[in-house]
Formats: C-alpha cells, structure tokens, sequence
C-alpha cells in the first residue's frame, strides 16, 4: 500500500526506460538522440530556464501527482535506497504556450526533506529547478540519456536523467522528452 497522499491513479504512466551513460551509446540503439533531441538531452543548467526560453506566451509547471510513495527498484537502486523504501516523489508536466512538452518524474528520499530541504514537499507549481540551481548546495551529477522501451504514440521515446547532490543527500530527477518538443 501507498501512504496517504500520493495518487495512483493520476499519475504519468511512463514507459519502462532504459538508461545509458553516454549519449552516444544511446544513440546506437535509438538514432533520433543524436538528431536535433541532443540539444535538449544535453542542454546544460535548469531544464525549465532552457524550456521557458523558447516560449512565447507563457510557461508553467502543471503537478499531475505527488506525495509518499516507492520508487521502482531500478530507482531505489540507483539512489542507494532500501528496497520498499518511501521517497516522495513529484510528477509534473512542463507545459508551455498551452503544450506540453516535457514530462518529469523526481525521487526525494526522507533525508533530503529535512532542514531547507522541507521546502521540497511545498513546491506546488514552483518549477523544482529553480529551487535547486537557485541553492549553491546542490550540484548534479552526470546526465545520463534514456531510451523507452516500446513507447506508444505519443508517449516520450527519449529521456535524461540525473542526481542531485547536497553533502550525503541526493535526489533524482528524469526528464522526458514528449516528440513535438524536437521534432
Ligand atoms: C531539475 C529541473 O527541474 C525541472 C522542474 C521539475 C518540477 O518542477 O518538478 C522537474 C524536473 C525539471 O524538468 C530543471 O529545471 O532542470
């Protein structure tokens, strides 16, 4: 069971993903990375700020579900968690002029919600990335590239991915990639 507060059944239904450490090596099994999606899977600093600047009209964070929940093992592993841990967990659509164009999914283990970091349970639509690039606290590490495994129309075919670190504490944040975004 879920603790209270996180939805199931809002949430983004993202496709099963596979993720690589290099693009390039991403690139051999989905080619359409190494087209004009690199600029966005690579693009450095605030996704948001990168996104926000090639909108017209206007920009906003739409929160589709968030609250207590487990991450996936493939995810507790990567962040160092105990199977069946809790984290809370933030899914969001980056929307703008009216388009979505970016789905993002964000694992926070307890430990980062101490402190400053209980801020991160209050986001609502703030975008997430101005509270991180806005800190000096917290640095990211490596991008990585991903690549979805039999996505249906529509659905994202690439994503990026990567951890955010503050002292011992880090959080991840997957980023992605809706085809109209680069095509
Ligand atoms: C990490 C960033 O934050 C963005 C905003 C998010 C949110 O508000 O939940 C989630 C992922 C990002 O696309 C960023 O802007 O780079």
């Amino acid at each position: 069971m879920l603790s209270k507060g996180f939805d199931q059944g809002r949430g983004l239904n993202l496709p099963a993903t596979r993720w690589y450490r290099s693009l390039p090596a991403a690139g051999l099994h989905r080619p359409e990375a190494l087209g004009p999606a690199r600029y966005w899977l690579q693009v450095p600093g605030s996704f948001t700020r990168a996104l926000k600047q090639q909108c017209q009209l206007d920009f906003q964070v739409d929160v589709c579900r968030e609250g207590f929940g487990r991450p996936s093992r493939e995810e507790a592993n990567t962040l160092n968690l105990a199977n069946r841990q809790l984290a809370w967990i933030r899914e969001v659509r980056l929307v703008g002029d009216g388009r979505p164009w970016v789905l993002a999914r964000t694992v926070i283990p307890l430990d980062c919600l101490q402190g400053r970091g209980r801020a991160l349970r209050h986001l609502g639509n703030k975008p997430l990335g101005v509270f991180l690039f806005s800190s000096r606290q917290w640095q990211r590490g490596e991008l990585e590239t991903g690549i979805t495994l039999q996505p249906d129309h529509g659905q994202p075919r690439l994503a990026r991915r990567s951890l955010f670190y503050r002292h011992h504490h880090r959080l991840m944040v997957c980023e992605y990639l809706l085809p109209e975004l680069y095509r």
